[in-house]
Protein backbone atom coordinates (compact mmCIF):
# COMPACT_ATOMS: atom_id res chain seq x y z
CA UNK A 1 0.00 0.00 0.00
CA UNK A 2 2.72 2.20 -0.28
CA UNK A 3 1.00 3.52 -3.68
CA UNK A 4 -1.76 5.22 -1.15
CA UNK A 5 -1.53 9.26 -0.45
CA UNK A 6 -2.19 10.52 2.74
CA UNK A 7 -3.45 14.37 2.84
CA UNK A 8 -2.80 16.37 5.93
CA UNK A 9 -5.04 15.29 8.29
CA UNK A 10 -5.10 11.51 7.39
CA UNK A 11 -1.19 11.99 8.48
CA UNK A 12 -1.92 14.08 11.43
CA UNK A 13 -4.24 11.38 12.53
CA UNK A 14 -1.69 8.37 11.38
CA UNK A 15 0.75 10.43 13.37
CA UNK A 16 -1.63 10.10 16.67
CA UNK A 17 -3.11 6.30 15.67
CA UNK A 18 0.98 5.10 16.36
CA UNK A 19 0.92 7.50 19.09
CA UNK A 20 -1.81 5.93 20.97
CA UNK A 21 -0.50 2.21 19.64
CA UNK A 22 2.26 3.02 22.12
CA UNK A 23 5.34 4.61 19.38
CA UNK A 24 6.19 8.01 21.11
CA UNK A 25 5.49 10.68 19.19
CA UNK A 26 9.59 11.90 19.65
CA UNK A 27 10.87 8.57 18.40
CA UNK A 28 8.72 9.35 15.21
CA UNK A 29 10.70 13.11 15.26
CA UNK A 30 14.00 11.75 15.73
CA UNK A 31 13.53 9.28 13.17
CA UNK A 32 11.94 11.96 10.61
CA UNK A 33 14.70 14.28 11.78
CA UNK A 34 17.73 11.85 11.37
CA UNK A 35 16.13 10.85 7.71
CA UNK A 36 17.03 15.08 7.09
CA UNK A 37 19.93 14.99 8.49
CA UNK A 38 21.51 12.25 5.64
CA UNK A 39 19.97 13.96 3.02
CA UNK A 40 21.54 17.14 4.30
CA UNK A 41 24.85 14.47 4.39
CA UNK A 42 23.99 13.37 0.82
CA UNK A 43 24.04 17.00 -0.79
CA UNK A 44 26.91 17.91 1.08
CA UNK A 45 28.80 15.19 -0.60
CA UNK A 46 28.15 16.51 -3.99
CA UNK A 47 29.82 19.69 -2.65
CA UNK A 48 34.05 19.96 -2.58
CA UNK A 49 34.27 20.37 1.23
CA UNK A 50 31.04 21.03 2.48
CA UNK A 51 30.31 21.40 6.41
CA UNK A 52 28.13 23.94 6.91
CA UNK A 53 24.91 23.67 6.92
CA UNK A 54 21.70 26.00 8.07
CA UNK A 55 18.75 24.56 9.63
CA UNK A 56 15.65 27.04 9.49
CA UNK A 57 13.15 25.89 12.25
CA UNK A 58 9.05 26.62 12.46
CA UNK A 59 7.29 27.06 15.45
CA UNK A 60 5.65 23.62 15.03
CA UNK A 61 6.60 19.94 15.04
CA UNK A 62 8.20 20.60 11.22
CA UNK A 63 10.60 22.36 13.04
CA UNK A 64 10.73 19.86 15.50
CA UNK A 65 11.98 17.67 12.99
CA UNK A 66 14.36 20.60 12.06
CA UNK A 67 15.85 20.25 15.51
CA UNK A 68 16.38 17.17 15.56
CA UNK A 69 18.76 17.12 11.93
CA UNK A 70 20.74 20.01 13.25
CA UNK A 71 21.51 18.23 16.67
CA UNK A 72 22.56 14.92 14.36
CA UNK A 73 24.36 16.90 12.05
CA UNK A 74 26.13 18.75 14.65
CA UNK A 75 27.18 15.11 16.52
CA UNK A 76 28.12 14.13 12.81
CA UNK A 77 30.85 17.11 12.84
CA UNK A 78 28.93 19.72 10.49
CA UNK A 79 29.35 23.13 11.57
CA UNK A 80 25.52 24.12 12.37
CA UNK A 81 23.86 27.33 12.00
CA UNK A 82 20.03 26.65 13.49
CA UNK A 83 17.87 29.51 12.78
CA UNK A 84 14.54 29.70 14.68
CA UNK A 85 11.00 31.57 13.94
CA UNK A 86 9.48 32.59 16.89
CA UNK A 87 9.08 32.49 20.65
CA UNK A 88 11.29 29.36 21.82
CA UNK A 89 9.27 29.85 25.13
CA UNK A 90 5.66 28.70 23.14
CA UNK A 91 7.72 25.40 21.54
CA UNK A 92 5.13 22.58 22.91
CA UNK A 93 5.16 18.60 22.58
CA UNK A 94 7.27 16.69 21.02
CA UNK A 95 9.49 19.80 19.44
CA UNK A 96 10.03 21.26 22.88
CA UNK A 97 11.42 18.08 23.45
CA UNK A 98 13.62 18.14 20.09
CA UNK A 99 14.22 21.25 20.99
CA UNK A 100 15.70 21.16 24.22
CA UNK A 101 17.89 18.06 22.60
CA UNK A 102 19.66 20.91 20.79
CA UNK A 103 22.19 22.62 23.10
CA UNK A 104 23.36 24.97 20.50
CA UNK A 105 22.81 28.92 19.87
CA UNK A 106 19.37 29.74 18.14
CA UNK A 107 19.60 32.68 15.88
CA UNK A 108 16.47 34.24 15.18
CA UNK A 109 15.46 33.95 11.89
CA UNK A 110 15.13 37.35 10.11
CA UNK A 111 18.84 37.59 10.83
CA UNK A 112 20.38 34.34 9.00
CA UNK A 113 21.02 35.06 5.61
CA UNK A 114 21.45 31.90 3.12
CA UNK A 115 22.98 34.29 0.93
CA UNK A 116 26.08 35.22 3.05
CA UNK A 117 29.26 34.61 1.61
CA UNK A 118 33.38 34.05 2.38
CA UNK A 119 33.94 32.15 5.86
CA UNK A 120 30.34 32.53 6.71
CA UNK A 121 28.57 30.66 3.80
CA UNK A 122 26.83 27.36 3.62
CA UNK A 123 26.84 24.46 1.73
CA UNK A 124 23.48 23.31 2.33
CA UNK A 125 20.11 24.53 4.04
CA UNK A 126 17.56 22.07 5.67
CA UNK A 127 14.05 24.34 5.57
CA UNK A 128 11.94 23.19 7.96
CA UNK A 129 9.89 26.10 8.28
CA UNK A 130 6.15 24.67 7.94
CA UNK A 131 5.40 21.09 6.77
CA UNK A 132 1.66 19.74 7.18
CA UNK A 133 0.68 22.93 9.44
CA UNK A 134 0.89 25.39 7.07
CA UNK A 135 -2.79 27.07 7.75
CA UNK A 136 -2.30 29.93 5.62
CA UNK A 137 -0.21 32.11 3.32
CA UNK A 138 3.16 32.57 4.22
CA UNK A 139 4.34 36.74 4.30
CA UNK A 140 6.73 38.64 6.11
CA UNK A 141 10.14 37.15 8.35
CA UNK A 142 9.36 33.64 6.91
CA UNK A 143 8.41 34.66 3.49
CA UNK A 144 11.37 37.11 3.17
CA UNK A 145 14.23 34.30 4.00
CA UNK A 146 12.36 31.36 1.75
CA UNK A 147 12.86 34.57 -1.13
CA UNK A 148 16.46 34.85 -0.13
CA UNK A 149 17.04 31.52 0.16
CA UNK A 150 15.06 30.74 -3.63
CA UNK A 151 17.43 33.38 -4.89
CA UNK A 152 21.16 31.90 -3.63
CA UNK A 153 20.87 28.95 -5.03
CA UNK A 154 21.91 26.61 -2.42
CA UNK A 155 20.96 22.71 -2.62
CA UNK A 156 17.95 22.56 0.16
CA UNK A 157 16.49 19.75 2.18
CA UNK A 158 13.01 20.36 2.39
CA UNK A 159 11.32 18.55 6.00
CA UNK A 160 8.25 16.69 4.43
CA UNK A 161 7.02 19.71 1.73
CA UNK A 162 9.22 23.55 0.78
CA UNK A 163 7.52 25.22 3.15
CA UNK A 164 4.83 27.13 1.60
CA UNK A 165 3.61 24.22 -0.12
CA UNK A 166 0.29 22.92 0.75
CA UNK A 167 0.66 19.36 0.77
CA UNK A 168 -3.23 18.72 -0.13
CA UNK A 169 -3.28 21.22 -2.57
CA UNK A 170 0.11 21.07 -4.50
CA UNK A 171 -0.26 24.66 -4.48
CA UNK A 172 2.00 27.51 -3.04
CA UNK A 173 0.36 29.58 -0.46
CA UNK A 174 2.48 32.47 -0.38
CA UNK A 175 5.49 31.81 -1.55
CA UNK A 176 8.06 28.59 -1.45
CA UNK A 177 11.69 27.71 -1.81
CA UNK A 178 12.82 24.57 -4.88
CA UNK A 179 14.04 21.88 -2.92
CA UNK A 180 17.08 19.55 -4.29
CA UNK A 181 15.70 16.68 -2.13
CA UNK A 182 12.47 16.67 -0.44
CA UNK A 183 12.23 13.93 2.52
CA UNK A 184 8.63 13.11 3.60
CA UNK A 185 7.42 10.38 5.99
CA UNK A 186 5.36 7.08 6.28
CA UNK A 187 3.17 7.93 2.75
CA UNK A 188 3.60 10.68 0.02
CA UNK A 189 0.76 13.31 -0.04
CA UNK A 190 -1.35 14.98 -3.02
CA UNK A 191 1.07 18.00 -3.04
CA UNK A 192 3.94 16.13 -3.54
CA UNK A 193 2.58 14.55 -7.23
CA UNK A 194 0.52 17.78 -8.05
CA UNK A 195 1.67 20.03 -9.99
CA UNK A 196 3.63 23.24 -9.03
CA UNK A 197 4.42 20.88 -5.91
CA UNK A 198 6.12 18.65 -7.40
CA UNK A 199 8.50 20.49 -9.14
CA UNK A 200 9.06 22.31 -6.18
CA UNK A 201 9.79 18.77 -4.45
CA UNK A 202 12.64 18.02 -6.26
CA UNK A 203 13.93 14.45 -5.63
CA UNK A 204 11.21 13.10 -3.04
CA UNK A 205 12.95 10.64 -1.17
CA UNK A 206 9.73 8.34 1.41
CA UNK A 207 11.05 7.17 4.78
CA UNK A 208 9.29 4.89 7.10
CA UNK A 209 10.03 6.11 10.77
CA UNK A 210 7.79 3.71 12.60
CA UNK A 211 4.17 4.21 11.62
CA UNK A 212 2.61 0.88 11.61
CA UNK A 213 1.00 -0.27 7.98
CA UNK A 214 -1.89 -1.27 10.20
CA UNK A 215 -2.63 2.08 11.42
CA UNK A 216 -2.35 3.38 7.91
CA UNK A 217 -4.94 1.32 6.40
CA UNK A 218 -7.24 1.77 9.25
CA UNK A 219 -8.07 5.23 7.96
CA UNK A 220 -9.00 3.45 4.13
CA UNK A 221 -7.11 5.44 2.13
CA UNK A 222 -9.06 6.34 -1.32
CA UNK A 223 -6.07 9.44 -3.11
CA UNK A 224 -3.25 6.76 -4.35
CA UNK A 225 -0.20 7.00 -6.57
CA UNK A 226 -0.85 6.17 -10.26
CA UNK A 227 1.35 3.01 -9.81
CA UNK A 228 1.49 -0.47 -11.34
CA UNK A 229 0.28 -2.30 -7.61
CA UNK A 230 -2.75 -0.17 -8.07
CA UNK A 231 -4.25 -1.79 -11.50
CA UNK A 232 -1.95 -4.64 -11.98
CA UNK A 233 -3.68 -7.62 -10.65
CA UNK A 234 -6.87 -6.54 -12.89
CA UNK A 235 -4.86 -6.18 -15.93
CA UNK A 236 -6.71 -8.56 -18.58
CA UNK A 237 -4.29 -11.43 -19.38
CA UNK A 238 -5.21 -13.69 -22.77
CA UNK A 239 -6.05 -17.25 -21.62
CA UNK A 240 -5.04 -20.05 -23.06
CA UNK A 241 -7.66 -20.77 -25.22
CA UNK A 242 -8.47 -16.58 -26.09
CA UNK A 243 -9.60 -15.95 -29.60
CA UNK A 244 -9.76 -12.55 -30.95
CA UNK A 245 -13.40 -12.03 -30.04
CA UNK A 246 -12.91 -13.28 -26.21
CA UNK A 247 -10.82 -10.73 -25.96
CA UNK A 248 -13.27 -7.71 -26.17
CA UNK A 249 -14.28 -5.66 -29.84
CA UNK A 250 -13.75 -1.79 -29.94
CA UNK A 251 -15.66 0.43 -32.20
CA UNK A 252 -13.63 3.65 -32.73
CA UNK A 253 -16.22 6.49 -34.20
CA UNK A 254 -14.28 8.48 -37.04
CA UNK A 255 -14.82 12.09 -38.04
CA UNK A 256 -15.14 13.10 -42.18
CA UNK A 257 -12.73 12.80 -44.50
CA UNK A 258 -10.86 15.71 -43.80
CA UNK A 259 -10.96 14.47 -40.09
CA UNK A 260 -10.55 10.79 -39.71
CA UNK A 261 -6.73 10.39 -38.53
CA UNK A 262 -7.33 10.77 -34.62
CA UNK A 263 -10.14 7.65 -35.20
CA UNK A 264 -7.43 5.71 -36.56
CA UNK A 265 -4.86 6.92 -33.81
CA UNK A 266 -7.69 5.43 -31.06
CA UNK A 267 -8.11 2.62 -32.97
CA UNK A 268 -4.72 1.72 -33.01
CA UNK A 269 -4.20 2.55 -29.35
CA UNK A 270 -7.03 -0.05 -28.22
CA UNK A 271 -5.64 -3.06 -30.89
CA UNK A 272 -1.95 -2.79 -29.47
CA UNK A 273 -3.22 -2.50 -25.54
CA UNK A 274 -4.93 -5.86 -26.48
CA UNK A 275 -8.08 -5.55 -27.53
CA UNK A 276 -9.03 -8.82 -29.63
CA UNK A 277 -10.20 -6.61 -32.51
CA UNK A 278 -10.93 -2.74 -33.40
CA UNK A 279 -13.50 -1.49 -36.09
CA UNK A 280 -13.36 1.79 -37.00
CA UNK A 281 -17.08 3.28 -37.48
CA UNK A 282 -16.28 5.67 -40.77
CA UNK A 283 -18.70 8.01 -42.33
CA UNK A 284 -19.32 7.06 -46.03
CA UNK A 285 -17.18 9.57 -47.78
CA UNK A 286 -14.34 8.78 -45.30
CA UNK A 287 -14.49 4.97 -45.84
CA UNK A 288 -11.71 5.25 -48.64
CA UNK A 289 -9.57 7.62 -46.67
CA UNK A 290 -9.92 5.38 -43.82
CA UNK A 291 -9.28 2.23 -45.94
CA UNK A 292 -6.69 3.28 -47.81
CA UNK A 293 -4.47 3.26 -44.04
CA UNK A 294 -5.75 0.30 -42.00
CA UNK A 295 -4.64 -3.56 -42.04
CA UNK A 296 -6.01 -5.51 -38.97
CA UNK A 297 -8.05 -2.87 -37.50
CA UNK A 298 -11.81 -3.42 -39.49
CA UNK A 299 -14.01 -0.65 -41.23
CA UNK A 300 -17.97 -0.14 -41.45
CA UNK A 301 -19.76 2.82 -42.64
CA UNK A 302 -21.19 4.74 -40.27
CA UNK A 303 -23.09 7.98 -40.85
CA UNK A 304 -25.47 8.61 -38.10
CA UNK A 305 -26.92 7.75 -34.90
CA UNK A 306 -29.24 5.33 -36.60
CA UNK A 307 -26.04 3.50 -38.16
CA UNK A 308 -24.40 3.80 -34.73
CA UNK A 309 -27.55 1.75 -33.33
CA UNK A 310 -27.33 -0.75 -35.87
CA UNK A 311 -23.60 -1.47 -35.47
CA UNK A 312 -24.38 -1.59 -31.80
CA UNK A 313 -27.03 -4.45 -32.21
CA UNK A 314 -23.86 -7.20 -32.47
CA UNK A 315 -23.21 -7.92 -28.82
CA UNK A 316 -19.52 -8.77 -29.13
CA UNK A 317 -18.85 -4.90 -29.41
CA UNK A 318 -17.68 -4.31 -26.09
CA UNK A 319 -16.52 -0.80 -25.81
CA UNK A 320 -17.05 2.12 -28.09
CA UNK A 321 -15.00 4.91 -28.22
CA UNK A 322 -15.49 8.06 -29.64
CA UNK A 323 -15.69 12.01 -29.49
CA UNK A 324 -12.32 12.96 -31.51
CA UNK A 325 -12.71 14.69 -34.90
CA UNK A 326 -16.50 14.24 -35.00
CA UNK A 327 -17.72 17.70 -34.56
CA UNK A 328 -20.18 18.69 -31.39
CA UNK A 329 -22.91 18.31 -33.16
CA UNK A 330 -22.61 14.88 -34.69
CA UNK A 331 -20.79 13.69 -31.13
CA UNK A 332 -23.96 14.66 -29.04
CA UNK A 333 -26.28 12.82 -31.66
CA UNK A 334 -24.01 9.81 -31.20
CA UNK A 335 -23.58 9.84 -27.47
CA UNK A 336 -27.20 9.73 -27.35
CA UNK A 337 -27.47 7.08 -29.68
CA UNK A 338 -25.04 5.17 -27.97
CA UNK A 339 -26.24 5.53 -24.32
CA UNK A 340 -30.13 4.18 -26.13
CA UNK A 341 -28.34 1.32 -27.71
CA UNK A 342 -28.95 -2.60 -27.27
CA UNK A 343 -26.55 -3.59 -24.91
CA UNK A 344 -25.33 -0.15 -23.64
CA UNK A 345 -25.63 -0.96 -20.28
CA UNK A 346 -22.90 -3.49 -20.23
CA UNK A 347 -20.93 -2.09 -23.00
CA UNK A 348 -17.54 0.40 -22.34
CA UNK A 349 -17.88 4.00 -23.64
CA UNK A 350 -15.11 6.70 -23.51
CA UNK A 351 -15.77 9.91 -24.54
CA UNK A 352 -13.32 12.39 -25.28
CA UNK A 353 -12.85 15.38 -26.78
CA UNK A 354 -15.98 16.49 -29.24
CA UNK A 355 -18.72 14.01 -27.23
CA UNK A 356 -17.18 16.35 -24.00
CA UNK A 357 -17.48 20.23 -25.13
CA UNK A 358 -21.18 19.00 -27.04
CA UNK A 359 -21.99 18.63 -23.78
CA UNK A 360 -20.31 22.18 -22.70
CA UNK A 361 -22.43 23.41 -19.29
CA UNK A 362 -24.65 20.67 -19.34
CA UNK A 363 -22.95 18.32 -17.36
CA UNK A 364 -26.12 16.96 -15.46
CA UNK A 365 -27.35 16.14 -19.41
CA UNK A 366 -24.20 14.24 -19.84
CA UNK A 367 -24.90 12.45 -16.16
CA UNK A 368 -28.40 11.82 -16.98
CA UNK A 369 -27.84 10.18 -20.16
CA UNK A 370 -24.95 8.40 -18.86
CA UNK A 371 -26.45 6.93 -15.76
CA UNK A 372 -27.71 3.51 -17.49
CA UNK A 373 -24.22 2.53 -18.57
CA UNK A 374 -21.70 0.46 -16.11
CA UNK A 375 -18.41 1.89 -16.95
CA UNK A 376 -17.95 5.32 -18.72
CA UNK A 377 -14.51 6.93 -19.06
CA UNK A 378 -13.88 10.62 -19.96
CA UNK A 379 -10.45 12.24 -20.82
CA UNK A 380 -10.97 15.97 -21.26
CA UNK A 381 -8.01 18.44 -21.21
CA UNK A 382 -7.84 20.96 -18.45
CA UNK A 383 -10.02 23.40 -21.28
CA UNK A 384 -12.66 20.38 -21.87
CA UNK A 385 -12.66 19.82 -18.45
CA UNK A 386 -13.77 23.71 -17.42
CA UNK A 387 -16.48 23.89 -20.47
CA UNK A 388 -17.98 20.49 -19.59
CA UNK A 389 -17.88 21.40 -15.85
CA UNK A 390 -18.64 25.06 -16.10
CA UNK A 391 -21.54 24.58 -14.36
CA UNK A 392 -20.44 22.59 -11.62
CA UNK A 393 -19.66 24.81 -8.48
CA UNK A 394 -18.52 21.59 -6.75
CA UNK A 395 -15.68 21.53 -9.57
CA UNK A 396 -15.29 24.68 -10.83
CA UNK A 397 -13.89 26.15 -7.21
CA UNK A 398 -12.42 23.23 -6.10
CA UNK A 399 -9.36 23.74 -4.32
CA UNK A 400 -6.96 21.43 -6.17
CA UNK A 401 -6.75 19.21 -9.53
CA UNK A 402 -7.63 16.59 -7.51
CA UNK A 403 -10.84 17.84 -5.74
CA UNK A 404 -11.92 19.40 -9.11
CA UNK A 405 -11.99 15.82 -10.75
CA UNK A 406 -13.21 14.05 -7.97
CA UNK A 407 -16.27 16.60 -7.94
CA UNK A 408 -16.43 16.04 -11.83
CA UNK A 409 -16.59 12.05 -10.87
CA UNK A 410 -19.10 12.29 -8.46
CA UNK A 411 -21.52 15.18 -10.53
CA UNK A 412 -21.11 12.98 -14.06
CA UNK A 413 -21.17 9.59 -12.33
CA UNK A 414 -18.55 8.50 -14.51
CA UNK A 415 -14.65 8.29 -14.18
CA UNK A 416 -12.83 11.32 -15.06
CA UNK A 417 -9.18 11.36 -16.88
CA UNK A 418 -8.24 15.05 -15.79
CA UNK A 419 -5.19 15.63 -17.96
CA UNK A 420 -1.90 17.19 -17.76
CA UNK A 421 1.23 16.73 -16.87
CA UNK A 422 -0.23 15.83 -13.63
CA UNK A 423 -3.31 13.76 -14.67
CA UNK A 424 -5.73 13.17 -12.15
CA UNK A 425 -8.13 9.92 -12.51
CA UNK A 426 -11.29 9.73 -10.44
CA UNK A 427 -13.77 7.30 -9.45
CA UNK A 428 -17.56 8.68 -8.59
CA UNK A 429 -16.92 6.13 -5.77
CA UNK A 430 -14.26 9.09 -4.15
CA UNK A 431 -11.41 7.04 -5.42
CA UNK A 432 -8.65 8.80 -6.99
CA UNK A 433 -4.91 8.54 -8.53
CA UNK A 434 -2.60 10.98 -9.22
CA UNK A 435 -0.35 9.95 -12.51
CA UNK A 436 3.43 10.28 -11.86
CA UNK A 437 4.48 8.47 -15.01
CA UNK A 438 4.99 10.91 -18.43
CA UNK A 439 7.02 13.19 -20.67
CA UNK A 440 6.43 16.50 -21.56
CA UNK A 441 6.79 15.13 -25.06
CA UNK A 442 3.50 13.92 -24.28
CA UNK A 443 2.26 17.24 -25.47
CA UNK A 444 1.76 16.89 -29.21
CA UNK A 445 -1.34 16.00 -31.12
CA UNK A 446 -3.09 12.77 -31.29
CA UNK A 447 -1.43 12.17 -27.96
CA UNK A 448 -4.79 12.11 -26.29
CA UNK A 449 -6.26 10.28 -28.99
CA UNK A 450 -3.79 7.35 -28.48
CA UNK A 451 -4.61 7.61 -24.49
CA UNK A 452 -8.58 7.24 -25.46
CA UNK A 453 -7.74 4.17 -27.66
CA UNK A 454 -5.47 2.81 -24.74
CA UNK A 455 -9.01 3.27 -22.41
CA UNK A 456 -11.16 1.83 -24.91
CA UNK A 457 -8.67 -1.23 -25.67
CA UNK A 458 -8.66 -2.48 -21.72
CA UNK A 459 -12.50 -1.27 -21.48
CA UNK A 460 -13.09 -3.69 -24.13
CA UNK A 461 -11.32 -6.43 -22.28
CA UNK A 462 -13.71 -6.54 -19.65
CA UNK A 463 -11.01 -4.49 -17.20
CA UNK A 464 -12.62 -2.80 -14.29
CA UNK A 465 -13.18 1.16 -15.11
CA UNK A 466 -11.54 2.54 -12.81
CA UNK A 467 -8.80 0.22 -12.94
CA UNK A 468 -8.68 0.37 -16.80
CA UNK A 469 -8.39 4.10 -17.23
CA UNK A 470 -5.18 4.41 -14.34
CA UNK A 471 -3.85 1.83 -16.30
CA UNK A 472 -4.25 3.28 -19.90
CA UNK A 473 -2.73 6.61 -18.08
CA UNK A 474 0.46 4.76 -16.34
CA UNK A 475 1.13 2.85 -19.46
CA UNK A 476 0.63 6.26 -21.98
CA UNK A 477 2.89 8.19 -20.05
CA UNK A 478 5.29 5.10 -19.68
CA UNK A 479 5.21 4.83 -23.51
CA UNK A 480 5.94 8.39 -23.97
CA UNK A 481 8.76 8.57 -21.59
CA UNK A 482 10.30 5.89 -23.58
CA UNK A 483 10.43 7.21 -27.12
CA UNK A 484 11.33 10.40 -25.70
CA UNK A 485 12.62 13.23 -27.45
CA UNK A 486 11.30 13.40 -31.12
CA UNK A 487 7.46 11.72 -29.87
CA UNK A 488 4.89 11.74 -32.01
CA UNK A 489 1.66 10.47 -31.40
CA UNK A 490 1.63 7.50 -33.97
CA UNK A 491 4.86 6.25 -31.98
CA UNK A 492 3.13 5.93 -28.69
CA UNK A 493 1.36 2.42 -29.70
CA UNK A 494 4.37 1.19 -30.94
CA UNK A 495 5.99 1.66 -27.98
CA UNK A 496 3.67 -0.23 -25.97
CA UNK A 497 4.78 -4.01 -26.52
CA UNK A 498 8.00 -2.96 -24.69
CA UNK A 499 6.44 -1.05 -22.07
CA UNK A 500 3.94 -4.25 -21.47
CA UNK A 501 7.13 -6.78 -21.54
CA UNK A 502 8.62 -4.17 -18.73
CA UNK A 503 5.55 -3.88 -16.03
CA UNK A 504 3.64 -6.88 -16.08
CA UNK A 505 7.26 -9.13 -16.41
CA UNK A 506 9.41 -7.53 -14.75
CA UNK A 507 11.89 -10.30 -15.88
CA UNK A 508 11.54 -9.65 -18.98
CA UNK A 509 12.37 -5.75 -19.08
N1 LIG B 1 2.84 12.84 10.85
C1 LIG B 1 4.06 12.41 10.88
O1 LIG B 1 4.34 11.41 10.35
C2 LIG B 1 5.05 13.17 11.58
C3 LIG B 1 5.25 14.48 11.25
N2 LIG B 1 6.13 15.24 11.84
C4 LIG B 1 6.38 16.57 11.37
O2 LIG B 1 5.37 17.40 11.86
C5 LIG B 1 4.92 18.26 10.85
C6 LIG B 1 3.56 18.78 11.14
O3 LIG B 1 3.68 19.46 12.35
P1 LIG B 1 2.60 20.53 12.87
O4 LIG B 1 3.04 20.94 14.19
O5 LIG B 1 1.26 19.95 12.74
O6 LIG B 1 2.68 21.68 11.80
P2 LIG B 1 3.90 22.56 11.22
O7 LIG B 1 5.09 22.44 12.02
O8 LIG B 1 3.98 22.25 9.78
O9 LIG B 1 3.32 24.04 11.31
C7 LIG B 1 2.57 24.50 12.41
C8 LIG B 1 3.12 25.76 12.99
O10 LIG B 1 3.40 26.68 11.96
C9 LIG B 1 2.59 27.84 12.13
N3 LIG B 1 2.16 28.28 10.81
C10 LIG B 1 1.43 27.62 9.92
N4 LIG B 1 1.33 28.31 8.78
C11 LIG B 1 2.01 29.47 8.96
C12 LIG B 1 2.28 30.60 8.15
N5 LIG B 1 1.82 30.67 6.90
N6 LIG B 1 3.03 31.59 8.64
C13 LIG B 1 3.50 31.53 9.91
N7 LIG B 1 3.28 30.48 10.75
C14 LIG B 1 2.56 29.46 10.27
C15 LIG B 1 1.48 27.43 13.01
O11 LIG B 1 1.04 28.57 13.67
P3 LIG B 1 -0.51 28.76 14.09
O12 LIG B 1 -0.59 30.18 14.48
O13 LIG B 1 -1.34 28.44 12.88
O14 LIG B 1 -0.74 27.82 15.18
C16 LIG B 1 2.14 26.40 13.90
O15 LIG B 1 2.86 27.04 14.92
C17 LIG B 1 5.06 17.44 9.60
O16 LIG B 1 5.10 18.24 8.45
C18 LIG B 1 6.37 16.70 9.87
O17 LIG B 1 7.47 17.47 9.45
C19 LIG B 1 6.74 14.66 13.07
O18 LIG B 1 7.88 15.24 13.47
C20 LIG B 1 7.02 13.18 12.93
C21 LIG B 1 5.82 12.47 12.65
K1 LIG C 1 9.29 22.30 5.42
Amino acid sequence: MMHCLLDTEEMAEADRGAIAGGVPGIALMEAAGAACADAAVDLMAQTPGGRRVLVACGPGNNGGDGFVAARLLAERGYAVTLAFLGDAARLAGDAAIAAARWTGALVPLEQADPAASGDRAYDVVVDALFGAGLTRDVSGVPAAFLERLAASGLPVVAVDVPSGLDGNTGRVRGTACPAAITVTFARRKPGHLLQPGRALCGRLRLVDIGIPDAVIESLAPNTFANEEPLWRAAFPHPGIDAHKYSRGHALVLSGPADATGAARLVARGALRIGAGAVTIGSPTDALAVNAAQLTAIMLRPCDDADDLAGLLEDPRITALALGPGLGRERARALVEAAAGAAHARTRALVLDADALTAFAGEHAALARLLAGVERVVATPHAGEFAKLLSDCPEAREAPSKLAAARAGAAALGIVLVDKGPDTVIAAPDGRAAINTTGTPYLATAGSGDVLAGFCAGLLAQSMPVFEAACAAVNLHGRAGARVGPGLIAEDLPEALPGVLGEVLDPASG
